[in-house]
């Protein structure tokens, strides 16, 4: 599903206007319409049905006046509010200005302070408010009357369902603009625009629906916009099909490099996510001391102890060997509690001059890029980067604070710039590719901010790419698997107390909820 910002989607209403001929008042109708729906389904058990719709001076502004016509022809007690002069509403706002004007509809203008207890007067006595202030036309700080206006709205405790984005949200981040509207619901017109899902934008817009206002899909596909929301389809389309006449060897094989003396829990926990996830067979090298701990807990996967130069860190004692089971394997993993080393690093250069499989890399093997970057040249397979952002600050020597505003522009310039995908985790993790594509995911829970959460996905990863689908579309589906396991483990056992083992487990239960299998 696509994602996009202020200017791609004014971009597409001037394609749909101008190239397909779809009058740009159609369009309005339309947004108007879908709103009404809503509404209507909002007030129907209430007994009072009275609805303030509170109009901006731009086309957002407009759709409330479609929605004001609408809800009278219905018998709907309605009353608009507008936060300027009408003589300012130009376009096909000022058309459905004038109709509602026409039809004598109780119309208020929004000037000083009177007018202001007024407006507080009236919404106490209503069922419900519609925000049609600002959509994606939203500049600058909002400020003055209009904060307070907003101000207002938020402190009436009334439902809200705003129209495109609660207003004040920036739909280019999901930063708030000074102040912005909390809506309870926010009818999102034609595409997700990226303030309705990143955070603290996605905070405001409540239960989220999204609605067709009859931009052409060719308009869409012309555009070729590189933004997308992981769905499940996504994961549905992209998880291969396990056909009757299949053996193990069918399901690949993952090698996972992790765990050293006082981290085998992350080795454990990326090992079983990658089991969980459907990999045939997984192998992991461990140093010759932590062999019984290992194979005591990891039932499933093979393990294969290896002389230590230093006590309890997998090394380069038998390169050899890590280089030809690197070979026979579909996917590589490298990092989860590896332990920041001189060895690691040895370990990582050897890894990356010598293999041709994807390979991911994560925690203490991204320590060891951001440590020593020449390693980053060696890069020569496909390599997939699971930074969260005090990783991608020390990869890329950017301050946290920057990156966790501009997380997309970062994780994409990083991802073309080295010839990876980067996944940048968090509350919305981005996933993307060399080529410019971006992914968003929105599952996931505060309660997966926990040790060991980013082991668990490290090891999905690796377990999907094993399975043959291609690096980018295994990041993507592993993020969104990852969160909605963290979703149904929540459920369980609330977000307090979740481990990062109770994701592991929810992981086939996710899968199967997504999949159907
Ligand atoms: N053809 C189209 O462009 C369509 C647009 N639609 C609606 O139109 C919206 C976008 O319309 P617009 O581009 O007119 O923009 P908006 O209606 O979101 O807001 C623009 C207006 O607000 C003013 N403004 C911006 N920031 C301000 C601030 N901080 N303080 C005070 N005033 C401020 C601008 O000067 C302008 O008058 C969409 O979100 C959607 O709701 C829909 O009607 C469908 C068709
Ligand atoms: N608030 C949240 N919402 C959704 N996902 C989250 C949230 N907090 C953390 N996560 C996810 O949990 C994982 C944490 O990974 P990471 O920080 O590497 O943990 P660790 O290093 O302990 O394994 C990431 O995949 C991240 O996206
Ligand atoms: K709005």
């Amino acid at each position: 599903m696509k994602v996009v910002n202020s200017e791609q989607i004014k971009q597409l209403d001037r394609i749909a206007i101008d190239e397909f001929l779809i009058p740009g008042i159609v369009l309005m109708e339309n947004a108007g319409l879908a709103v009404v729906d809503e509404v209507l389904k909002s007030i129907k058990d209430k007994e009072n049905k009275e609805v303030i719709i509170v109009c901006g001076m731009g086309n957002n502004g407009g759709d409330g006046f479609v929605v004001a016509r609408h809800l009278l022809n219905k018998g709907i007690p309605v009353k608009v509010f507008i936060t300027g002069n009408p003589a300012d509403i130009s376009g096909d706002a000022r058309k459905n200005y004038n109709i509602i004007h026409k039809l004598n509809v109780d119309i208020h203008i929004l000037v000083g302070v009177n007018n202001l207890k007024k407006f507080s007067e009236i919404i106490k006595s209503s069922s419900l408010i519609v925000d049609a202030i600002f959509g994606t036309g939203l500049k600058r700080e909002v400020d003055g009357l209009i904060k307070e206006v907003i101000h207002i709205i938020n402190n009436s405790k009334k439902e809200v369902i705003a129209i495109d984005l609660p207003s004040g949200i920036c739909a280019d981040d999901g930063s708030v603009c000074g102040i912005a509207v909390r809506a309870t619901k926010t009818v999102v017109l034609a595409l997700l625009k990226l303030g309705n899902i990143n955070y603290p934008g996605a905070d405001y817009v409540g239960e989220m629906i999204l609605k067709d206002i009859g931009i052409p899909n060719k308009a869409v596909e012309d555009m070729s916009l590189n933004i997308n929301l992981i769905t499940n389809n996504m994961v549905k389309e992209y998880m291969p099909v396990r056909k009757r006449d299949t053996h193990k060897g069918t399901y690949g094989k993952a090698y996972i490099v992790a765990g050293s003396t006082g981290m085998t829990g992350a080795a454990i926990l990326s090992c079983e996510a990658a089991l969980r996830s459907g990999a045939g067979l997984l192998k992991i090298p461990v140093p010759q001391s932590l062999n019984t701990i290992m194979e005591t807990r990891l039932t499933e996967a093979i393990t294969v102890p290896l002389p230590e130069f230093r006590k309890g860190v997998v090394g380069i004692s038998d390169i050899e060997k890590i280089i030809k089971t690197m070979e026979e394997s579909d996917a590589i993993a490298v990092g989860p509690g590896s332990g920041r080393s001189r060895e690691l690093e040895e370990l990582l250069r050897n890894m990356l001059e010598h293999t041709s499989k994807p390979i991911v890399l994560d925690a203490d093997a991204l320590n060891a890029l951001a440590d020593r970057k020449e390693l980053l040249e060696l890069i020569r397979s496909k390599a997939v980067m699971t930074p969260h952002e005090g990783e991608m600050a020390r990869l890329t020597g950017l301050e946290i604070d920057y990156i966790n505003n501009n997380r997309i522009e970062v994780a994409s310039e990083f991802a073309k710039k080295w010839n990876v995908v980067v996944v940048l985790k968090g509350a919305r993790t981005v996933v993307a590719g060399p080529k410019g594509e971006i992914y968003i995911n929105t599952t996931g829970n505060p309660g997966m901010a926990t040790a060991g959460s980013g082991d668990v996905l490290t090891g999905i990863i690796t377990g999907l790419i094993a399975q043959g689908i291609k690096p980018l579309n295994a990041a993507a589906v592993a993020v969104y698997i990852h969160g909605a396991s963290g979703d149904l483990a929540a459920q369980k056992v609330g977000e307090y107390g979740l481990l990062a083992s109770d994701i592991v487990k929810e992981i086939p239960f996710a899968i199967k909820e997504i999949v159907g299998r």
